[in-house]
């Protein structure tokens, strides 16, 4: 039988004395689209940081305590080949007078280390990953002269470039317009389907998570609600997750409004 993509038990994580996931339980089959939505600060990056291996890493206000269990492809996350995941993080706060180029981005995310010299076969599977994410005009720019929306292309192809099994995307639709947002979903959906994968996929935008996902994991520290869009995207779950559902949106909620 095939494993689980992502397999959580009863997985906690406690930053000093703040607690900031309590027992997930959550289990996603290979080849699903979930979006993962929830408040600000309700543990949507340390659940994927916990899927990468990286919670124990991240200390900064006393002791992480993790309790429970994770498995990728039924594997604990460390012991993950690398090329199986792939991971676009959030970029708006990235430090962008690094003097690289876009295509040393992507590139690195082939070799997992900087390319200090780039081999003319690295360049071409580059250039063409690149090309896939409509953002080969970029290959030669300075990260520094490229817009939000193109940065976030380039760390698209630069994740995609080992062909991962499991592709986990924190925000990647920040601060892109309208149309490169449709072009990220087509990305997205075409890798998918020509390769199975499976995408986890941190969204504020429950129309995008109503439209893309297979199934929704409506999250505030604990599992508030997970399963098709249509039954999660409700207002019984998303007042639960943020307290207060606002009426400046125009995503149809199901359940009773
Ligand atoms: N290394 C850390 N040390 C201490 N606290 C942390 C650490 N990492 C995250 N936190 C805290 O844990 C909580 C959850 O953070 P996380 O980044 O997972 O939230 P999020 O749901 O991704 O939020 P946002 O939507 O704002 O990006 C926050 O209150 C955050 O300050």
């Amino acid at each position: 039988m095939t494993a689980p993509a992502v397999e959580m038990h009863a997985y906690s994580v406690s930053f000093g004395e703040f607690q900031a996931l309590q027992e997930v339980n959550l289990s996603v089959p290979q080849g699903a689209f979930v979006a993962i939505v929830g408040p600000n600060g309700a543990g949507k990056s340390t659940l994927l940081k916990a899927l990468l291996g990286l919670e124990r890493g991240l200390l900064r206000d006393g002791p992480t305590q993790v309790s429970g269990t994770v498995r990728v492809m039924g594997l604990p996350p460390r012991q993950v080949p690398p090329g199986w995941v792939g991971y676009v993080p959030q970029v708006k706060g990235f430090d962008r007078s690094f003097p690289a180029l876009a295509l040393e981005v992507v590139v690195s995310g082939l070799r997992r280390r900087w390319p200090f010299i780039i081999t003319a076969q690295e360049r071409k599977k580059a250039e063409a990953m690149l090309d896939k994410v409509g953002a080969l005009a970029l290959a030669n720019r300075r990260l520094g002269r490229l817009s939000g929306g193109e940065l976030q292309r380039v760390y698209l192809a630069r994740s995609l470039i080992r062909e991962p099994r499991l592709l986990l995307l924190d925000e990647p639709a920040t601060g892109v317009d309208v149309v490169g947002e449709a072009d990220l979903y087509r990305h997205l959906e075409a890798y998918q389907a020509e390769r199975g994968a499976t995408v986890l996929m941190i969204t504020h935008d429950w129309e995008a998570a109503q439209h893309h996902a297979s199934a929704v994991l409506v999250l505030n520290r604990r599992v508030v609600g997970y399963g098709p869009p249509e039954q999660v995207l409700c207002h019984e779950c998303l007042s639960q997750a943020f307290g207060h559902v606002g009426h400046g949106h125009n995503l149809v909620l199901g359940g009773r409004a």
